[in-house]
């Protein structure tokens, strides 16, 4: 596909590639540096603490008209990718910043205005202010993230990474000396690591931005939900700051945050795949090269597996006694060997965002508005169409953070 070919400079983003033992290897790298910077040190969690404050302070400013949330909420998401992935935090209103979200919007915006070059890709060769577009904002995300490599490899050092681009640098160090991960094109190249860099926020600044919005808009729908969570915020926690391990205490917030995916999967038909063998699925075949598309939509809105799947229904996912279940139809992420390898971060994010932006705020409709439009529209993600808030700081906490 002629957009997808420019986003991953012709297929060096190994992400996307077959099962090699590079890609093993690339990919092994990829999520023990999320799993390590998130549940294991405990850094995710004070990168998330200090985006979530400047987030509050700008939500809580933002006025008792109403404002539309997704800007402040899509800046905060990606400051905490910036930090995993190249250690700089930012502040509110920083020029790199800036330039990282210009060039990211840019380019989730011409992928998903592109379908038509996709399939007609001859039509390229006409002036075409999409394509140049994404050309552009293309240039400039390299240029970005060629200068942070340069950087960490001049500083890079044998111990802890620091972030994704040292773990993936010392990651190419190993492969070479232990002869791992070598296919016919050899190791990791600088190639894999800037795009390994470059789809963590083609990957995973959308897709956790626009499921928070959509948590959002929900609560907005059903504000008993909102109560029920502070409620159980207030009960476990009070006014102290939220850890990753508390996530066990907080199950209802958990069946919020899985209801949510439920019903609005931001991707309701996944990535295609191609069956490498013959195959079968469900009984049917699948010959060698077919291309498959999983119509997630389909599966989370199933009323064989799910009681009035169009309703809002967090308790779906707690039992008789109040205890979490995750139904085996229901998979957010995707399954199988190329399940989204930003899972585990994805989740803590989640987590970590709203558990500290329900403790310190809540969220309602400006007086007269109407509740969010839950229908959506479908561009390189599902998101929710833009609609405004009302942001009062709960008591205790009229600081903001
Ligand atoms: C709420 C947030 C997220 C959701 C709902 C989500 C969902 C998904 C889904 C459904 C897939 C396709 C799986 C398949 O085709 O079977 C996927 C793939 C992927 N995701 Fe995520 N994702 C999220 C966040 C992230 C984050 C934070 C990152 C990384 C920073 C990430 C990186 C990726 C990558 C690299 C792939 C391709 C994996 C492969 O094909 O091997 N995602 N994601």
């Amino acid at each position: 596909m002629v957009t997808t070919d420019l986003l991953t400079r012709g297929g060096k983003d190994i992400a996307f590639s077959d099962f090699s033992p590079l890609w093993k290897m690339h990919r092994r790298l990829v999520h023990d540096s999320f799993t390590l910077f998130g549940e294991g040190s405990g850094r995710l969690q004070d990168i998330v603490r200090s985006s979530v404050d400047d987030l509050c302070l700008e939500l809580l400013s933002g006025g008792g008209r109403g404002f539309d949330p997704s800007p402040a909420i899509t800046r905060a998401v990606t400051n905490v990718v910036c930090t995993l992935v190249f250690s700089s935090t930012y502040c509110h209103g920083d020029a790199e910043l800036q330039e990282v979200m210009r060039y990211n919007d840019g380019i989730v915006e011409t992928i998903a205005g592109g379908g038509l070059l996709d399939i007609y890709p001859w039509i390229k060769v006409f002036p075409n202010r999409c394509l140049r577009k994404l050309k552009d904002c293309i240039a400039v995300r390299d240029r970005l993230l060629s200068r942070k490599l340069e950087e960490h490899k001049a500083s890079l050092s044998d111990g802890p990474p620091r972030d994704l681009l040292d773990a993936l640098l010392q990651g190419q160090g190993s492969g070479h000396q232990e002869g791992e991960g070598h296919n016919e094109g050899g190791g990791i190249t600088d190639d894999h690591v800037l795009m390994t860099a470059a789809e963590a926020f083609g990957a995973g600044v959308e897709t956790t931005s626009t499921t928070l919005l959509w948590i959002l808009a929900f609560i907005l729908h059903h504000p008993q939900v909102q109560r029920r969570v502070q409620a159980e915020l207030d009960e476990q926690l009070g006014e102290r700051p939220v850890c990753v391990s508390d996530r066990v205490r907080l199950p209802y917030l958990e069946c919020v945050i899985n209801e949510g995916m439920r019903i609005r999967p931001v991707s309701p038909v996944l990535i295609p795949h191609t069956a490498m063998t013959d195959s079968s699925i469900g009984g049917h075949p699948v010959r060698r090269g077919t291309r498959v598309l999983v119509n997630m939509w389909a599966i989370h809105h199933d009323p064989e597996h799910w009681d009035t799947p169009d309703l809002f229904n967090p308790d779906r996912f707690l039992d008789d006694r109040g205890h979490r279940v995750t139904p085996p139809c229901f998979m957010p992420f995707g399954a199988g060997p190329r399940v989204c390898v930003g899972e585990s971060l994805a989740r803590l994010e989640l987590f970590l965002f709203l558990s500290s932006l329900l403790q310190r705020m809540s969220f309602k409709l400006p007086d007269g508005a109407s509740p969010p439009n839950l229908q959506g529209r479908l561009g390189v993600v599902l998101q929710p169409l833009p609609y405004k808030v009302v942001v009062t700081p709960r008591e205790g906490w009229e600081g903001g953070a």
